[in-house]
């Protein structure tokens, strides 16, 4: 323990970073989630140097596999362990494949102002040029540093740092995967510093009216995907299993196709929740735009994907039904 440096805690989930392939030229077909959180620190002597550092394994999965409970847990013991005066910041290691969405619940959950973020790796920890040693190394280094108190919930790959609310996995192999495509990445570190150029205006952590403290379960919220052809199986199938909200993921400017349109227009009649996103990933769905959302008392995603547009839905659904209020959030956080 050094007193000049800052205290980190590591908090393990599993994925790539923490798996293990046949040979050092597996970086396919590896296995998920095998290396405990005390030896992926041990594979990375030079954090010693940055930050006294604790590691506590909290899941180990494939972040495929990540579900509602997981996160529930996981923004509990985050938020209990920042209001320790003795954490200074909070890397959490994570599959890469849902790494966006747990990082962008917390965003929207964690009552702290100190340094959450996320570190995954598209390489397991087996082979040549392994990405998550750095990628570790990177992410403790920012969640030690004062640069980045306040600026919401982070990750870390690739020498890049990404804000919670727009990136994304944007490649299926490469390293350099996560990006904030237009809106654009926050900053680098580098040379074991920081280096922040821009933060969101979106609202995030200490300033949303969002508690989990008190929550067992999240609300059944699913999304609906559409595509040339589309009909109403998975709409129909949603509302029948009880879902209270459905994002759609629509074409283009969120559009609705003829035939999905009545089961959707149906559901809201019932009550569900409907909200507007678009499966192209860039750009706002625009309100009152593709459909007459103020008729069809709908609700749009603004820019957030469909992936993530279902998380600020269950979280506003646990304080309100009101779609005027729910759309408030949208074009909040
Ligand atoms: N690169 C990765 O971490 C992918 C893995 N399927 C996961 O999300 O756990």
């Amino acid at each position: 323990q050094n007193a000049k440096l800052p205290n980190v805690m590591i908090l393990a989930t599993g994925g790539t970073i923490a798996g293990t392939g046949a040979t050092s030229t597996t970086t396919v077909g590896y296995t998920a989630a095998k290396v405990g959180v005390e030896a992926l620190i041990k594979a990375v002597p030079e954090l010693s140097k940055v930050a006294n550092v604790s590691g506590e394994q909290v899941f180990q999965i494939a972040s495929e596999s990540m579900t509602n409970e997981h996160w529930l847990t996981l923004a509990k013991r985050v938020n209990a362990l920042l209001a320790q005066p003795n954490v200074d910041g909070i890397v959490i290691t994570h599959g890469t494949d849902t790494l966006e969405e747990t990082a962008y619940f917390l965003n929207l959950v964690v009552k702290s102002k100190k340094p959450v973020v996320l570190v995954g790796s598209m390489r397991p920890s087996t082979a040549i040029s392994a990405d998550g040693p750095i990628n570790l190394y990177n992410a403790v280094v920012l969640a030690g540093s004062p640069d980045a108190i306040g600026k919401g919930v982070l990750v870390a790959l690739n020498d890049q740092i990404n804000g919670a609310r727009d990136v994304t996995k944007t490649n299926t192999v490469t390293a350099d995967t996560f990006k904030a495509t237009e809106l654009g990445m926050l900053g680098y570190i580098v040379g074991g510093k920081a280096h922040f150029y821009r933060a969101s205006t979106r609202k995030h952590t200490v300033d949303t009216e969002f508690d989990v403290g008190s929550l067992s379960a999240l609300p059944a919220v699913d999304v609906a995907y559409s595509y040339a052809n589309v009909g109403t199986t998975a709409v129909d199938a949603f509302v029948a299993q009880g879902d209270v909200g459905i994002v759609h993921a629509g074409t283009g400017d969120g559009s609705l196709p003829a035939r999905t349109k009545p089961a959707l227009v149906a559901a809201r009649k019932k009550g569900v929740i409907i909200v507007r996103s678009s499966r192209v990933g860039q750009g706002i769905v625009a309100r009152n735009g593709e459909a007459n959302d103020d008729e069809l008392d709908f609700v749009v995603s603004d820019t957030l994907n469909p992936q993530k547009a279902r998380i600020l839905l269950m979280l506003a659904l646990t304080k309100t039904h009101d779609t005027k209020e729910i759309q408030r959030m949208f074009y909040t956080y």
